[in-house]
C-alpha cells in the first residue's frame, strides 16, 4: 500500500506537488494521470525517497522509503528506462542491481525470463530497442519480488505489441495481490489497464475514483440526428429536457436522451429522421476538459 498525505514539493517558485493526498491499494492497477508537468514524476520520486517533501509524507507500507531496510523487497520502480549502462549486458546490469540490493542472484534469470529477455540476456543494453530497454527496466523493478510496483509512463514510445505486453503484465501483477501504480498522460490507454484512477492537475488532486465510476460520471454520450425537420424536432427534444445544438445545416447534436428515446419521439410526432447515431465523447476529450485549467496555469507559469 502507498499512502500520500498532504504532499507538497516546491522547486524555487514552482509548486510541483501541492497538498496531494491519495492511497494506492493492493490487488488492483491504479492509473496515475495528469497532463505533462502536473507533478506525477515528482510524486513518484517522493514515494521512492528521491525527493524530500516540503510538507506532508509519502509512505510505502506505512514507512518512508528511506527507512526501509531492504527497499527493493518492498518497492520496484521503472522511472527512466534509459538509465542503463549501454556497455553492460542485460544480465550484468541486473546482477549489479541484485548485488547492490542484497537479492539472491538466481532472481536475475527468473526476471529475465519473466520479461521475455532470456534469449538476449548477454546482449549489450546499448544494442537494445526502446521496447527491450523498457522490459529490462521492468525486470529490474521486479528483481526483489516487491509487493509494490511503480511505473512512470511505461508505454511511452512502445509499439502495439509492447503496449499489450505491459497492459497484461500490470494486470497480472495486480492479480497476484500487488500494489500497482502506473503514471500516464494518456487517459484512453490508462482506462484500458487500470481499475482505479488518481487524476492530478498542477500538483493537486482532481479525481480519485474507480475507472467505471469515472466513465459513468464523465463519459457523456451525444446523439447526432440528421433531420429535414430539425427545428421542430429540436423544440420537442428540449421540452423533454435534452440539450440540443445545431451542427451544419441539417444535424442536431443531442445530450441527455438516448438514441431510442429520440427515435421514438420523432416517430410518435411523424417527424422524418435520416440519420440517428450515438457518439461517445472520447476519453481524451473528457480528460482534457477536466485538466484544462491546470494546463493553462502551467503554460502561464512556464512563460514567466
Ligand atoms: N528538479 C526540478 N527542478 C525544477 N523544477 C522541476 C524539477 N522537477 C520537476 N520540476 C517542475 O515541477 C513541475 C512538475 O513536474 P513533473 O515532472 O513532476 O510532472 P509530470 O506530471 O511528471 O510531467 P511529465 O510527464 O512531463 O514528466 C513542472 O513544472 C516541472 O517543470
Amino acid at each position: 500500500m502507498i499512502e500520500v498525505t498532504e504532499l507538497t514539493k516546491r522547486y524555487g517558485r514552482v509548486t510541483a506537488v501541492d497538498g496531494l493526498t491519495f492511497t494506492v491499494r493492493p490487488g488492483r492497477v491504479t492509473g496515475f494521470l495528469g497532463p505533462n508537468g502536473s507533478g506525477k514524476s515528482t510524486t513518484l520520486r517522493a514515494i521512492l525517497g528521491l525527493e524530500t517533501p516540503d510538507a506532508g509524507a509519502a509512505l510505502v507500507d506505512g514507512r518512508p522509503y528511506r527507512t526501509l531496510h531492504h527497499p527493493l523487497h518492498h518497492v520496484g520502480a521503472l522511472l527512466d528506462a534509459g538509465a542503463v549502462h549501454p556497455g553492460r549486458s542485460a544480465r550484468a546490469h541486473l546482477t549489479a542491481l541484485a548485488v547492490a540490493g542484497r537479492i539472491d542472484r538466481r532472481r536475475v534469470g527468473e526476471v529475465l525470463e519473466q520479461v521475455g529477455l532470456g534469449q538476449v540476456a548477454h546482449k549489450r543494453a546499448g544494442e537494445f530497442s526502446l521496447g527491450m530497454r523498457q522490459r529490462l527496466g521492468i525486470a529490474g523493478a521486479l528483481l526483489g519480488d516487491p509487493p509494490v510496483v511503480l511505473f512512470d509512463e511505461p508505454v511511452n514510445g512502445l509499439d502495439p505489441e509492447g503496449i499489450l505486453w505491459i497492459r497484461h503484465l500490470m494486470k497480472s501483477l495486480a492479480a497476484e495481490g500487488r500494489t500497482v501504480l502506473v503514471s500516464s498522460h494518456l487517459m484512453s490507454e490508462t482506462a484500458l489497464t487500470a481499475d482505479h484512477l488518481v487524476v492530478i492537475g498542477r500538483g493537486r488532486l482532481i479525481a480519485d475514483t474507480g475507472v467505471e465510476a469515472f466513465l459513468r460520471e464523465h463519459g457523456t454520450s451525444q446523439v447526432h440526428v440528421r433531420s429535414p425537420a430539425r427545428s421542430a424536432l429540436a423544440g420537442m427534444l428540449r421540452a423533454r429536457g435534452a440539450t440540443v445544438e445545431y451542427e451544419g445545416s441539417k444535424t442536431l447534436v443531442v445530450t441527455g436522451l438516448t438514441v431510442d428515446e429520440i427515435g421514438d419521439l420523432a416517430a410518435r410526432n411523424g417527424l422524418p429522421v435520416h440519420e440517428l447515431m450515438a457518439r461517445q465523447a472520447s476519453l481524451e476529450d473528457v480528460f482534457m476538459d477536466l485538466t484544462r485549467d491546470s494546463v493553462e496555469y502551467q503554460g502561464t507559469h512556464d512563460g514567466n
